[in-house]
């Protein structure tokens, strides 16, 4: 164990928290976890403290941000992570080990790759755009107007995403795409992974910029909203995406060095939460379908630096992406209809 409780009757300050009554066998996720701390100054990690899955480590960049976090959150309901009531005390660093465990992504190999994933449908190619396109792209979405929400700010083409319902009204069309992705949009067909060539009539785009340290909560697209193949386009600056699945036992696959699995309860039938991570440069496209799109969560951790192979990289003053989908009319019909919203209704109207 890399970390410790301090000796009773202590109060020993550290940079190092351990925080009971949080984990994700109570339902929070490691990044709900990082968010709910962040407001008290920059985590370098968040990792289990112990197999209960209710016990954590957060491990932030100073002891003073320790501090106020510790005086803010012990004792008190955490609205943020299910209203429980948190038991934060500092925690000391055991003799073994030379660094934090958890620091940036210590605990999670982040692939530079999307083959090393193994996730199916998941492709990224690097220098989508050059930087001359990157720097157009950008002053295009400069000069149109962003609409604020409440970390990040957004723009929708096509389609508007509203999201209150995670959806778009289908009759409710704004336009075509703008003229300024049209040379995208014509080598997107070049992408491997897309032998549908039909299938890439996309027609929505969301433009996100995301201020440093601002990530993406966990969320599959909805099916129902849109079809089997989303792009996304880094500008900017580079970001982590993880991604997750929960996963009985039996399926988890034997070589298990690049993703991280969090244990829930002992019991050996309960399904496990596996993670994996990708490094996002900007210029990359990345390219969601098949089970990549439909069964896998996506996310980006809120983090103001990102561990990459051992390595520091400090996220950009903003990221922006360019996510382009084509929206659905009618119902999906996927293979993973425990993930499927128009599946789930189909269901429930069917026992009507
Ligand atoms: O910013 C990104 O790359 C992803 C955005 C995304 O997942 C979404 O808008 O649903
Ligand atoms: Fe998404």
């Amino acid at each position: 164990m890399r970390f410790r409780r301090p000796p009773a009757g202590t109060q020993q300050r550290s940079q190092y928290l351990f925080v009971a009554n949080c984990g994700p066998s109570v339902g929070d996720s490691y990044a709900d976890i990082q968010a709910a701390f962040s407001k008290f100054g920059v985590v370098t990690g968040v990792h289990a403290a112990d197999d209960s899955g209710t016990r954590v480590i957060v491990c932030y960049d100073s002891e003073s941000a320790a501090a106020v976090a510790l005086e803010e959150l012990n004792g008190r309901s955490c609205a943020n992570l299910g209203g429980r009531s948190l038991d934060v005390r500092y925690s000391v660093r055991g003799e073994e080990g030379s660094r934090c465990q958890a620091d940036g992504n210590a605990s999670l190999r982040v692939s530079m790759d999307a083959s090393e994933l193994n996730i199916p449908g998941l492709y990224l190619l690097r220098d989508f755009v050059t930087c001359a396109e990157e720097e157009e792209l950008l002053a295009a979405v400069d000069a149109r107007p962003w609409n604020s929400l409440s970390k990040r700010r957004v723009q929708h083409y096509g389609y508007e995403f509203r999201y209150d319902t995670r959806n778009v009204d289908p009759r409710r069309r704004l336009g075509e795409l703008p003229e300024f992705v049209s040379h995208i949009l014509q080598r997107l067909r070049l992408f491997p992974g897309t032998d549908n060539a039909a299938a890439l009539e996309l027609d929505q785009l969301t433009v996100n910029e995301y201020p440093r340290g601002v990530g993406l909560s966990p969320h599959i697209d909805t099916h129902s909203a849109f079809e089997g193949f989303i792009f996304s386009l880094s500008l900017a600056g580079p970001c982590i995406m993880e991604f997750r699945k929960y996963m009985s036992r039996a399926c988890l696959p034997r070589n298990i060095s690049n993703m991280a699995i969090n244990e829930g309860k002992e019991d050996t039938r309960s399904p496990v939460v596996v993670r994996k991570a990708i490094y996002l440069p900007p210029r990359s496209m990345l390219l969601l379908s098949g089970e990549a799109r439909y069964a896998w969560q996506h996310y980006i951790p809120h983090h103001k630096i990102d561990f990459v192979m051992d390595e520091a990289i400090k996220r950009n003053s903003r990221r922006v992406s360019f996510t382009f989908r084509k929206v659905r009319i009618g119902n999906c019909n996927c293979i993973f209809p425990q993930h499927c919203d128009s599946q789930i209704l189909t269901r429930g109207n069917d026992d009507t």
